[in-house]
């Protein structure tokens, strides 16, 4: 579905992404791993045509994204969620679900789908987005990329900041979704990729140096530990 070959993408002199190789099958949960600044995030701005790579490829079911517009990107099925929570603050969290949804006539369902994986949003409905708290804002950032009826969603550190608790309910939600959506998932949480992944790469020095299958790694927690630990 999603496929990554010789991707080398640069902040103006620095090149952060050194020859990416990696692939997302249809209907898998892909974790993307490795330690802070290594390029995870990098890499998921590559796909979206954020940060548009300098060389390589980047296939979607087949069709090249380099070159093209983010909106282009977008519209054909790849959704983002965000590591920092982009969201309108001035709107209510109702109103946030609302305009996620592409067809104003999906929306209550989607709203029934937002509240019902995070009942906490059910009651700050009415709530500015801008005044919940930080994990609250987590859990509506994530609903929102939940209701976009995407294919493919790319998801950037889910768990970041949040208490074990709502760790526990955006795996619920991640795995939930996972069961409809292809996911690519940035995760330094490593119970939590575990748990929800399918396969997983290891990035380092902006280049793929392990990948495999997450039951692999569950028997076997030194491999991922040593490249994640700083
Ligand atoms: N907009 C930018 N301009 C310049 N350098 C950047 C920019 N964004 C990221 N970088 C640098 O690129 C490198 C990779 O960053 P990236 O955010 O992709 O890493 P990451 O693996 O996602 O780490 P983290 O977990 O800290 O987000 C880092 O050295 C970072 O400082």
């Amino acid at each position: 579905m999603l496929s990554l070959s010789g991707v080398e993408t640069y902040y103006g002199d620095s090149h952060v992404l050194e020859g990416v190789d990696l692939e997302v099958y249809e209907g898998e949960v892909v974790a993307l791993m490795g330690r802070n600044g290594v390029g995870k995030t990098t890499t998921l701005r590559s796909v979206l045509q954020l940060t548009p790579p300098r060389e390589g490829s980047i296939r979607y079911r087949g069709e090249e994204l380099v070159g093209r517009e983010t909106h282009e990107v977008a519209a054909r099925g790849l959704g983002w969620i965000p590591e920092n929570r982009r969201m309108f603050g001035q709107l209510t969290v109702e109103e946030n679900v609302r305009v996620a949804v592409p067809d104003a006539d999906d929306a209550d369902a989607a709203l029934d789908l937002a509240f019902d994986t995070f009942p906490d949003l059910r009651e700050r409905r009415d709530a500015k987005a801008g005044d919940l708290s930080g994990g609250q804002q987590q859990m509506l950032s994530i609903a929102r990329g939940l209701v976009g009826d995407n294919d493919l969603l790319l998801v950037d550190e889910p768990s970041e900041g949040l208490a074990p608790l709502i760790v526990e309910a955006v795996a619920e939600a991640l795995t939930e979704a996972a069961s409809d959506t292809t996911m690519l998932l940035v995760e330094q949480n490593l119970p939590l990729a575990l748990d929800v992944a399918d396969r997983f790469y290891v990035l380092d020095h902006g280049t793929v140096v392990d990948e495999g299958d997450t039951d692999a790694v569950s028997a076997d927690g030194d491999r991922l530990r040593r490249y994640l630990s700083a």
